[in-house]
């Protein structure tokens, strides 16, 4: 299990991650994404999961619809690791190849 970002390494990670912030009260980022219908919305997740289930490091996520909250920890190192930057950058490919997803605050 990689070890937990210093606060250097960790800030570098979040300003190449535009949308992604991190969580109040937790070591976790997270990203709110919105898309134009729920098949759109699925069909990024289907996508994510394929890859999460790759690198076997998995999101917690929430869908309602066109909305996907998703937020990333290592949770065997109860924080965030290099495996969540790795996942978001992920999470942004893919999400930048769907000219509908744009960030919902
Ligand atoms: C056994 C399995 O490798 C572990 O439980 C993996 C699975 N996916 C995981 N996902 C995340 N986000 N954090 C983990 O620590 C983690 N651990």
């Amino acid at each position: 299990m990689p070890a937990r970002l210093s606060p250097e390494a960790r800030a570098a990670a979040l300003a190449a991650l535009p949308g992604w912030r991190e969580v109040e009260g937790r070591d976790a980022i997270t990203r709110n994404l919105r898309f134009a219908d729920f098949g759109a919305a699925f069909g990024f997740m289907a996508q994510v999961a394929l890859v999460a289930e790759k690198m076997d490091h998995h999101p917690e996520w929430f869908n309602v619809y066109n909305k996907v909250d998703i937020t990333l920890s290592t949770h065997d190192a109860h924080g965030l690791t290099r495996l969540d930057v790795e996942l978001a950058q992920a999470i942004e490919r893919i999400a930048g190849a769907l000219p509908q997803a744009s960030s919902s605050g």
